[in-house]
């Protein structure tokens, strides 16, 4: 059998920089004080020059709701000498079981991120994040994942997440 695998989005296959022109920008109480256009704004894990940061391209299965990025983290990700910060890798595993529950459950957020760093990750090695919906109870989706080097050998990370689908009744975010 056929598993059709869509790509997400990856450098060279029209993964231009996203651009969100008409944000809001919110006050401490999370109410919009000011409409502007943050023509500056770009998604997180796209902020950085080609090459420097993160690279990475993801691929969707829909049968299975599984989600696979594969990253490489660049030299302005460094945390301790030589190794990927580990913000920088709680923001890909974020990023891929994010995809994952968006492209399962529509709009949704992160609720609650658990993340096991077994093994520090070199900078600029190529890794595999594999995410997975593991169930569904009404608005909430708990997708895990793990991150390996290619070879399969070494496990850097394991997580657990929470997304929770955005209530149309409720009017923040
Ligand atoms: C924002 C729009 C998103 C639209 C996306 C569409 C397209 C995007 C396209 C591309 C993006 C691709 C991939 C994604 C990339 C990156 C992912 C990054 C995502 C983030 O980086 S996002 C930022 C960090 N994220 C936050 O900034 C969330 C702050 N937070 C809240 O905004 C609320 O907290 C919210 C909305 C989460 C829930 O609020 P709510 O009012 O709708 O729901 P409520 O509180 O009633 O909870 C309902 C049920 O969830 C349980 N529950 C809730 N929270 C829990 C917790 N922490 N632990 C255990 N259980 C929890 C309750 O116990 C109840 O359970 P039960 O029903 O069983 O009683």
């Amino acid at each position: 059998m056929s598993i059709p695998i869509n790509l997400v989005r990856g450098r060279g296959v029209g993964s231009g920089r996203p651009r969100q022109d008409s944000l809001c920008l919110r006050g401490a109480d999370s109410k919009p004080v000011k409409e502007e256009p943050l023509s500056q704004a770009r998604l997180f894990p796209r902020s950085l020059e080609e090459g420097l940061g993160f690279e990475y391209a993801m691929f969707h299965n829909q049968v299975e709701n599984r989600t696979v990025c594969i990253l490489q983290g660049g030299p302005y990700l460094q945390g301790i000498p030589g190794f990927l910060h580990g913000g920088a890798i709680a923001t890909m595993i974020d990023s891929t079981v994010g995809m994952c529950a968006v492209l399962t459950g529509g709009a949704v957020m992160t609720a609650n991120l658990n993340i096991n760093f077994r093994r520090p990750i070199p900078l600029c090695s190529v890794v595999v994040i594999n995410s997975q919906l593991d169930k569904i109870e009404g608005r909430k989706l708990f997708v895990s994942c793990n991150v390996q080097s290619l070879d399969e050998k070494t496990l850097y990370s394991e997580a657990t997440s929470l997304f929770v689908k955005l209530d149309p009744k409720k009017t923040s975010p």
